[in-house]
């Protein structure tokens, strides 16, 4: 702001100069008048070049620092949220959100901050300038300046609703982009690529649209501007060269005076499309304010404490749940306890509530109605963090990074040597893979390890689940998905995992259940609002399991 406003300051006084050179030196024709002030001129040029060089690159450079900071601090605050945040909303629309809108918020707190404060400095400064020279004058072009504001106004309230319209139309087409890519293998064995094409050229359609209502907006606005300019110079003109004629204004003093003018346009000018760019960045405000209002379903209590490494004891007390804005519970009375190296078993049709029984004991939730255990102590009175560190969850779905095997494998536990990455890996029976890899435990798995199959997917989270030695293991369907050969090969690692963790596994199929496992049968809370919760006890009769190779 400060060198923008002494580079401003140097163009005023390169003005007075410019009216001095006229009167002094072309009027008189005084060659000998012209040197001073020209070096001078020179002198203003050079410090007003310097000034803007340094003022354009610190604006840029606190802007892009701005970005930085807002960006890490919204990915922070999203990381709050319980998974499902991100669930219920397209993927695609909020990597908008924290790339697109974050940036036309920038535009706004940045850069339209510094260029709103010297555009207010340089309408200062001009007009008083132009005051100076000619007050009568000025107060007549100054008249006009209402004229800008209405005009200004009356484009920038359209010009918002055009705003919000492409924001949203970015975000619906980054969704498409990102379903469809992310779904290719469905879309291309379905054949539908024509059809997602369409969808991508619909919303890009919407977005088409919506850009050019901006476009449109914004280059009426150039030339309603300029009208009202045009009106104004013509008046100074004639006004002036009648003051000319009576001898009450110089040529230099007219000429300074409408050079003053020249400048002073653009200036407020250049406030009317700060009012365009607010409006945009308050379009994209809007959905960036949207995601750091939402709060924390689950905070930590005031004097809640560590858990430190528990035994693993873990029980659930007449547990109650319904997911948040949802009248019917999911989970009724749900009552269990499983003591280390017990294995309890989840079953139960699908929809009835066993996956939530674990997003439950990782506190993405707290329960309605109940408490849960861990070693003896609610959850409630302990750190969401050490919690956590308790526990190691296997999705139904494996999720993989796009990084190397080791670097998944050692997701939980960033620090681990490569030798305990190796080992890790031959437990869960993935090393013997992983060293006929092109490049070893380096070798990328691709997008969610979509290059690896996705009985090698299973395995490397069982690796990283040993790795992080956690002391209850939620095992959410570790089978989904394989078929008995690859299913019967993950058995024998899982096992080893299992083998003195409290175990809470959670399958429709009872061949995967070991022996001895204690169940709990999980039915669905009927339409009548109630659960009914079976306990069986030690499964006598479950089917074997199929034997290792
Ligand atoms: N984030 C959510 N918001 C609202 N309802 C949800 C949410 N997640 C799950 N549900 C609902 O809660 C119920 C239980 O879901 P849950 O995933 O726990 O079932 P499940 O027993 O694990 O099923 P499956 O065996 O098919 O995995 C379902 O009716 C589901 O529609």
């Amino acid at each position: 702001m400060v060198f923008a406003v002494l580079a401003a300051l140097c163009e005023v006084a390169a003005i007075r100069l410019f009216g001095h050179i006229t009167d002094e030196v072309l009027t008189t024709r005084d060659l000998g008048a012209f040197w001073t002030p020209a070096l001078i001129w020179l002198g203003l040029a050079a410090i007003a070049g310097v000034a803007s060089f340094a003022g354009a690159y610190s604006t840029a450079l606190g802007a892009e620092r701005f970005l930085l900071r807002l960006r890490d601090r919204v990915f922070a605050h999203l990381q709050t949220l319980a998974p499902d945040f991100s669930e219920k909303r397209r993927l695609g629309d909020l990597m908008a959100r924290l790339t697109d809108d974050i940036e036309a918020i920038e535009e706004l707190v940045g850069s339209g901050l510094v260029k709103a404060v010297t555009t207010v400095a340089s309408v200062i400064f001009f007009a008083g300038a132009a005051f100076f020279v000619r007050w009568d004058l000025a107060l007549l072009t100054m008249a006009l300046i209402p004229a800008f504001l209405v005009v200004s106004k009356v484009f920038a309230s359209r010009f918002r609703t055009a705003a919000a319209r492409e924001r949203y139309s970015n975000g619906a087409m980054n969704s498409v982009l990102e379903e469809g890519l992310a779904n290719q293998p469905l879309v291309q064995a379905y054949n539908r690529q024509g059809a997602e094409s369409r969808r991508l050229h619909g919303e890009g359609r919407g977005w088409l649209r919506a850009n050019m209502t901006q476009a449109w907006l914004s280059g009426l606005y150039g030339p309603a501007v300029q009208v009202i300019e045009t009106v104004c110079l013509i008046l100074i003109l004639g006004f002036g060269a009648w003051e000319i004629a009576a001898g009450r204004l110089t040529l230099g003093g007219l000429l300074s005076f409408a050079a003053y003018l020249a400048l002073l346009y653009p200036a407020v000018q250049g406030l009317g499309e700060l009012a365009l760019t607010v409006s945009e960045a308050a379009a994209g405000s809007d959905r960036v304010v949207e995601i750091l209002r939402a709060r924390p379903l689950v905070n930590d209590a005031a004097d809640a404490v560590p858990a430190g490494r528990s035994r693993g004891s873990v029980a659930f007390e007449g547990v109650g749940f319904a997911y948040p804005g949802r009248s019917r519970p999911v989970l009724r009375d749900l009552s269990f306890s499983a003591e280390p190296g017990e294995v309890v078993a989840f079953t139960g049709p699908s929809g009835a509530g066993k996956s939530t029984m674990a997003k439950l004991l990782l506190r993405f939730y707290d329960p309605d109605a109940g408490r849960i255990l861990l070693d003896g102590t609610d959850l409630r009175g302990l750190t969401k963090e050490s919690v956590r560190a308790n526990i190691t969850i296997l999705h139904q779905e494996t999720m993989l990074f796009s990084g190397s095997v080791r670097d998944n494998i050692a997701y939980g536990r960033p620090e681990a040597s490569l030798d305990e990455v190796i080992r890790a890996a031959e437990a869960a029976g993935v090393h013997d893979f992983v060293k006929l890899l092109p490049q070893g435990y380096d070798t990328p798995v691709g997008q969610r390890g979509r290059l690896l199959s996705g009985g090698q997917r299973q395995r490397i989270a069982i690796a990283r689940a040993l790795l992080r030695d956690a002391p209850v293991l939620v095992l959410d369907e570790p089978m989904n998905g394989l078929d008995d050969a690859t299913a019967a090969q993950v058995m024998k690692p899982l096992r080893r995992l299992m083998a003195g963790r409290t175990t809470l596994l959670i399958t429709h199929d009872l061949r995967h259940v070991p022996e001895g496992a204690r169940m709990v049968e999980v039915e669905p809370v009927p339409r009548e609002d109630r659960i009914r919760l079976k306990r069986v006890g030690v499964q006598a009769r479950a089917p074997r399991l199929p034997a290792p190779p």
